[in-house]
């Protein structure tokens, strides 16, 4: 048995609380750069999964350059902060599908997160609708995200978005025999499920290395490094907006547990509407949605006294705490918020 899971074992008897195995080893990660609006999205993140009584924390990996300020507003919202060192791709001529994805590479360092068992990364323009713990259930050795859509013009430089092939309906255009073998399946990387692994995690930084940066930045790396484990789960699990418009007939916005905002003009915090797509009415709900549970002020993180914890309730809450699941403050000035 690993240490972590004596941990969780004891804690499990100590506290009668069915599957704590699960709480020591277990988080969403998402990834943090810059002194920009995206803090915004990491907030309404976090609110997002205390709506969803998600049982795991949420790590945010930042960047140096993240300011003191959001810093201590995603502690504020119980987040586990965690400064990462950038990492750049080799130098190269490649665009960018968008200039910013440069940054995105810093995303491999999750894989150094080692005292998670498993992790189930989420883009900070993510939200999530409904509880997706299950997912950490999962079989191990497997990389497990959502199916891409290459239908949007940031996909006109590639074969696929030519022709009008996408694999989202791979029977509508045929996957012409002259381009070559039919392309492997291709994740979208803002959502996926994996195991950090130190062995792993300096493989990665080291195939980098040899790698020639390409458009889509990290999501084409990761998706050439994890192509023989990689597991396609159903779109409910990270919505790419574009699903939409391009192949309502693969969606049922009322399942869908995890929206993306990631076409163009759909961030919530900076939408206007005036984007192609962004009037539609189901847009518009979905940009609504994400404010309501931004807006929220009962899904604000409630800290709890330990110094003056005293009901069964407080205690569970602390062992929760020590386990990394909660925080807490320790302050007797501080009022118990519990
Ligand atoms: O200025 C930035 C740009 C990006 N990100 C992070 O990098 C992720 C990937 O970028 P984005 O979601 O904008 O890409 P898209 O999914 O829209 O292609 C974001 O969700 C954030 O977590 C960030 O923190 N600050
Ligand atoms: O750095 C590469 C980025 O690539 C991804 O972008 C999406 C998005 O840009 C859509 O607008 C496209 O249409 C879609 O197909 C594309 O995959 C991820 O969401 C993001 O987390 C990051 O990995
Ligand atoms: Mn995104």
């Amino acid at each position: 048995m690993t240490p972590d899971l004596v941990t969780a074992t004891t804690m499990s008897t100590t506290t009668g609380l069915g599957k704590t195995a699960s709480l020591t080893s277990q988080a969403y990660v998402t990834f943090l750069a810059g002194d920009g609006d995206y803090v915004k999205g990491v907030v309404g993140l976090v609110k997002g999964l205390r709506k969803v009584k998600s049982a795991c924390p949420l790590v945010v990996a930042i960047l140096p350059d993240v300011p003191e300020e959001h810093r201590r507003m995603l502690v504020a919202q119980g987040c586990i902060v965690r400064e990462i060192e950038p990492v750049y791709p080799p130098e190269n001529q490649t665009q960018f599908a968008m200039p910013y994805y440069v940054i995105n590479y810093s995303k491999l360092r999750i894989w150094e997160f080692v005292e998670y068992h498993k992790m189930i990364y989420l883009d900070g323009d993510i939200q999530v609708y409904d509880n997706i713990d299950h997912l950490f259930d999962m079989p191990n050795g497997y990389f497990y995200a959502v199916m891409d859509c290459f239908c949007e013009k940031t996909w006109s430089h590639t074969p696929q978005y030519k022709i009008g092939y996408c694999q989202q309906c791979p029977n509508k255009v045929q996957w012409p025999a002259e381009l070559g073998p039919k392309p492997a399946f291709y994740f979208n990387a803002g959502m996926f499920v994996y195991e950090p692994n130190l062995s792993i995690y300096d493989d990665l930084l080291k195939t980098l290395k040899i790698t020639p940066p390409t458009p889509f930045a990290e999501q084409d790396f990761l998706n050439m490094f994890f192509r023989k484990i990689y597991k396609p789960i159903p779109p409910v699990y990270n919505l790419v907006l574009a699903l939409m418009w391009r192949h309502p007939e693969n969606i049922e916005l009322d399942k869908v547990k995890v929206v993306h905002y990631c076409a163009a003009g759909s961030k919530p915090w900076r939408y206007t509407g005036k984007e192609a797509n962004m009037d539609r009415e189901d847009i518009k709900m979905l940009v609504k949605k994400w404010w309501n549970i931004y807006n929220d002020e009962s899904l604000d993180y409630k800290r709890i006294d330990i110094s003056i914890a005293d009901s069964d309730t407080d205690k569970i809450m602390v062992a929760l705490a020590e386990a990394g699941g909660v925080s807490f403050i320790t302050s007797i000035a501080a009022p118990s918020a519990a």
